[in-house]
């Protein structure tokens, strides 16, 4: 069984998105400064939504609303590097102000009319197709 990882896809709302919150790892070493979705593994026991609502309490100091999972072609997730896959789920701030705790060095909001910008950061190269994807089912062309 692949390791199931957890990332959330951040927008500042579900229903009528503008921006979407991404974070810069600082650690470790070969993903410093690449850029992702805020999350991480799932814990032994723990349903996938829970682990992004712990994971974004841990990281970010945050409550959130989940909304549609973001749906890979293999419903397991998202293929990473390694024998890991990546769910994600949309979800939109309810309490507190995202604060870079654990993790990251940078969190940044980004237009989600500007795609081609948002695509252009240096993502952790796993997550480009999840960033088109997200673009494509939002209404948003990334003309790429
Ligand atoms: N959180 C996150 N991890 C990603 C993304 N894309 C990607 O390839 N990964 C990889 C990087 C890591 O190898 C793994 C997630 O591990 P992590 O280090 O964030 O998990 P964690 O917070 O539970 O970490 P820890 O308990 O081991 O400190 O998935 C992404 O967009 N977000």
């Amino acid at each position: 069984m692949p390791k199931l990882i957890v990332g959330a896809a951040i927008l500042d709302d579900l229903r009528h998105p503008s921006k979407l919150l991404v974070a810069r790892r600082s650690a470790p070493a070969s993903l410093a400064g690449l850029w992702e979705f805020p999350g991480g593994k799932v814990e032994p026991g723990e349903k996938p939504e829970q682990a992004v609502h712990r994971e974004l309490a841990e990281e970010l100091g945050v409550r959130v609303v989940l909304g549609d999972e973001l749906a890979a072609a293999d419903p397991a997730g998202w293929p990473l590097l390694g024998n890991a896959v990546m769910r994600v789920w949309f979800t939109a701030l309810q309490d507190g102000v995202p604060r870079p705790l654990e993790d990251h060095s940078e969190l940044r909001w980004m237009p989600l009319t500007e795609g081609v910008a948002l695509l252009e950061l240096p993502w952790i190269p796993a997550d480009l197709p999840i960033v088109a994807e997200l673009l494509r089912v939002l209404g948003f062309e990334s003309e790429n």
